[in-house]
C-alpha cells in the first residue's frame, strides 16, 4: 500500500485531485464516499464543492454510492449517514439523487436493502475509486473486527468501543446508539479499482502503525487493503507518527546487524 504523509491542508485537495482524475477520465464512474469526521477535518467534501461550483470538477453524470448506514434510525434523522451525506455535500453539488445510492437503514429488509446495495455497484459496472475512514479499532466502512469477514454486503453488529464513541451524538445515551448497521463485504471492497484511505491526528496513530505493518487479520480489517493492488493510505504527520517511528527503528536494527 502506498503511503503518503501530508500537511493536514494538503489532504482535501489532494484527495479532490483524484475524484478529478476519475471523473474526467470516466464520466460516467461510480465512486464511493465516506462519513465520519475525517473528510470534514481534511475539507475533503469542502474543497470538492468549491471545486464544482467554480465548474472544475463535473460531478453530474458520476454514480456514487456510500459504503454502510446504521440500522434502525431513519433516514431523517440528524445522525443518519443519509443526512450527512446531504447536509456536508450533496446539498451542494449538482448531482441528481437517482444517481446515488445510500443505504436504508429503515428498511423493512435489511439484508435485502445489502443485496439492493450490490446490484446497483454490479449495474454501474462496479466502483472505480473509493474514499475510505479507519476506525479506532481498524474497521472500514462497518467491517468490524471478527474471526472471518462476508464478502458481499451484510448486516453487522457495531463494535461496543464505537457505539461508546458515538454516544455523544446520540445525547450521550449509550441505548439510543444503534446497534446494527449496513456495510459493504469484504469482497465489495476489494473489487473497488482505486482505494484512498485517509486518517488524521495522533488518536489513529496506533490504528494505522497496525493496520499498515500487520500481521494480516480480519481482527483488523484495515491490514487487509494491504493486499490490494491499487490502495493508498493518506495521512497527516500526526497520524503517521507511530508507523515513521517503527520504520526508522527496524531501520535502525538492520544497521545494527550490517
Ligand atoms: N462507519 C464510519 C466509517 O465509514 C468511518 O470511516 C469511520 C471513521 O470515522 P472518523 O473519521 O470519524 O474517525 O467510522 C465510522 O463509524
Amino acid at each position: 500500500m502506498k503511503v503518503h504523509i501530508l500537511p493536514l491542508e494538503h489532504i482535501g485537495p489532494y484527495i479532490a485531485d483524484q475524484v478529478t482524475h476519475t471523473a474526467s477520465a470516466k464520466p460516467e464512474a461510480l465512486i464511493a464516499w465516506t462519513t465520519g469526521n475525517t473528510p470534514l477535518r481534511t475539507g475533503i467534501y469542502r474543497e470538492l464543492i468549491a471545486r464544482e461550483q467554480a465548474n472544475g470538477l463535473d460531478l453530474s453524470s458520476c454514480w456514487f454510492v456510500n459504503p454502510d448506514e446504521q440500522i434502525g434510525i431513519p433516514r431523517a434523522h440528524e445522525e443518519s449517514y443519509y443526512t450527512y451525506m446531504k447536509r456536508h455535500f450533496f446539498d451542494h453539488i449538482r448531482h441528481s439523487e437517482d444517481r446515488r445510492f445510500i443505504p436504508d437503514g429503515a428498511a423493512a429488509d435489511a439484508a435485502a436493502e445489502c443485496e439492493r446495495m450490490e446490484q446497483f455497484i454490479e449495474d454501474h459496472g462496479g466502483i472505480d475509486y473509493q474514499l475510505v475512514g479507519i476506525g479506532i479499532n481498524g474497521h472500514i466502512c462497518f467491517i468490524e473486527p471478527a474471526a472471518s469477514l462476508p464478502a458481499r454486503c451484510f448486516v453487522t453488529d457495531i463494535a461496543d468501543v464505537n457505539r461508546r464513541l458515538y454516544a455523544p451524538l446520540f445525547g450521550g445515551k449509550l441505548e439510543d446508539v444503534p446497534e446494527t448497521a449496513i456495510t459493504f463485504g469484504w469482497g465489495t471492497v476489494m473489487k473497488s479499482r482505486r482505494i484512498s484511505l485517509v486518517a488524521v491526528g495522533k488518536d489513529k496513530a496506533e490504528i494505522v502503525a497496525r493496520a499498515l505493518l500487520g500481521p494480516i487479520t480480519t481482527e483488523l480489517p484495515a491490514t487487509l487493503l494491504q493486499l490490494h493492488p491499487n490502495a493508498e493510505i493518506v495521512l497527516d504527520e500526526a497520524a503517521a507518527a507511530l508507523y515513521l517511528q517503527a520504520q526508522a527503528e527496524a531501520a535502525e536494527r538492520r544497521g545494527a546487524r550490517a
